[in-house]
């Protein structure tokens, strides 16, 4: 459960009471899902709202970046939470020492195993969302691209292989395939990094939400859909992938947006270092989260075995 700082009732009305018109507190419980952050479901006498406080991966530096975002896709028409802003036009606020944010609550669940009408509608919102994103200036560096990864690898060091026998020299040989192939000349933009479906909520086959914008960055636009791709089109552990979702995930992504030949071309490669870096991220948290956590490790091996379908399938999208 992703509760990692108790908010009392006592802070938490306080907190409330900055705000113009949100009414007061009648109920607050802590979400059990996500990994990241502490969210809590928030009620009042007037509405619902999420308060997300910021724990250990995302900087408070980013903070404005990530509001700023928001701000402008929900601008755009994008259906991404705002930060609620106070009576002085703060939006950031501390929250039982930790920088936190009171955020627009958004209707809809996120889908387990989606079809290919959802993995469609998917497609579409993000190419909605880089289309909205042509004008957004704000920039911020991607620590978790392919330099990231190679950090990341050398500080998981030796342990890798506790996970997996071999897996330290699989990961080595991976860097230096992508250091090879990796394309550097493909448009950049803001993009979203993370957009797994359980950061896209759904009313039935619609998106409802996009939401978990703590990973944007600037990087290679196309990267985003490889991102998406590779966490939308296959059975959770990675074992199976399904060529429909796929199909309907880039088509719903072309409809709205657009893709290159040469981000159709470098798509393999993008979607290797897509599943690279959750492989990392994941396994890095596999050793290092305390058995004591009240959090779910997510298995590292399911990305292995989706990184060993991309290298497998080098012309998918030819
Ligand atoms: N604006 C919102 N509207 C409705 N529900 C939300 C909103 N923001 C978060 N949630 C709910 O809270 C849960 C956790 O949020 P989120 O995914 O942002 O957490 P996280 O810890 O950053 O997660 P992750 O592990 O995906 O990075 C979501 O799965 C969703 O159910
Ligand atoms: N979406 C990521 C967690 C956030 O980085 C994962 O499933 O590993």
């Amino acid at each position: 459960m992703a509760v990692y700082t108790q908010v009392s009732a006592e802070e938490l009305a306080a907190l409330l009471a900055r705000y113009e018109g949100v009414g007061a507190l009648v109920s607050a419980k802590g979400i059990a899902e996500g990994v990241e952050n502490s969210n809590y479901l928030v009620d009042t006498s007037n509405a619902r709202f999420i308060l997300t406080l910021y724990e250990k991966r995302v900087d408070a530096a980013d903070l404005p970046f990530f509001i700023a975002l928001l701000d402008h896709l929900a601008g755009a028409g994008a259906p991404v939470p705002r930060a609620i802003a106070d009576r002085q036009g703060m939006q950031i606020q501390t929250v039982a020492g930790r920088p936190a944010c009171l955020i627009e609550f958004l209707p809809g669940v996120s889908v387990s195993r989606p079809t290919a009408v959802q993995a469609a509608a998917a497609g579409r919102a993000l190419g909605t969302m880089h289309a909205a994103l042509a004008d957004f200036t704000g920039d911020r560096a991607n620590s978790l691209g392919i330099d990231g990864w190679h950090a990341l690898a050398a500080r998981c060091g030796d342990d890798l292989d506790a996970i997996r026998p071999g897996l330290r020299r699989i990961v080595a040989d991976e860097l230096a395939w992508l250091d090879t192939h990796w394309p550097r000349d493909l448009p950049r933009s803001v993009v979203h990094a993370d957009l797994f479906p359980d950061n896209v909520l759904m009313l039935g086959d619609a998106v409802s939400g996009v939401i978990d914008f703590y990973f944007a960055c600037t990087e290679i636009r196309a990267w985003d859909l490889a991102v998406t791709h590779a966490a939308w089109c296959f059975d959770n552990d990675g074992a199976g992938y399904h060529p429909a979702l796929g199909a309907a995930l880039v088509g719903g992504y072309r409809g709205s947006f657009g893709l290159t030949d040469a981000e159709r071309a470098a798509f393999p490669a993008l979607a290797r270092g897509a599943c690279l870096r959750f492989l990392l991220t994941r396994a890095w948290d596999w050793l290092n989260t305390p058995a004591d956590a009240l959090v779910t490790r997510k298995d590292p091996i399911a990305f292995l075995r989706r990184l060993e379908f991309y290298a497998q399938t080098p012309d998918l999208l030819a």
